[in-house]
């Protein structure tokens, strides 16, 4: 595929790993665009705030995948999973992170600044990026599965 489009996010509790993963990001030569939808280093946004604002990206097609940081990965990904067409995952292992694109074609990571150190983190980002879901592979029934859920 064409170079990535990414949204990253955070609240201030995943703000240090945010902008440091960001950066990553930027320095990629398989990376076109990087949004950065906050937090800024005042934080003062909630965690839900980012996670709806990047998944949205998502659902309309302004960006191929995101990655959201808040303490744990987890209420990021509990907000991002609401917008209708996103799979949002958390995931601080590196078979899981491959799973979560081969088996569930996640469009989000959700990473713990609390939960994982930083290095762990930017070797999974690292990583996700390199993972494509195989439209034609038998995992592709079971997510249709759960647009066919959503679209009822
Ligand atoms: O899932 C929520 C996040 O970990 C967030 O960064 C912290 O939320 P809290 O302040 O409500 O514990």
């Amino acid at each position: 595929m064409a170079a990535w489009r990414l949204v990253v996010g955070s609240d201030d509790a995943g703000y240090e790993y945010k902008q440091r993963i960001k950066a990553d990001l930027q320095s990629d030569p398989d990376v076109a665009d990087v949004v950065d939808v906050g937090t800024g280093a005042d934080g003062r946004t909630n965690y839900p705030t980012v996670a709806i604002r990047a998944a949205e990206m998502i659902a309309n097609g302004e960006a191929d995948r995101a990655i959201l940081v808040c303490g744990t990965g987890l209420g990021v990904a509990i907000a991002a999973n609401k917008v209708k067409g996103v799979r949002a995952v958390t995931a601080h292992d590196s078979y899981s992170v491959e799973r979560s694109v081969l088996s569930n074609n996640a469009q989000i990571l959700c990473l713990g600044q609390r939960v994982v150190g930083i290095e762990v983190a930017r070797r999974l980002a690292r990583e996700w990026l390199a993972h494509r879901f195989d439209e034609s592979s038998p995992s592709s029934v079971k997510v249709l599965e759960i647009a066919n859920y959503e679209a009822r």
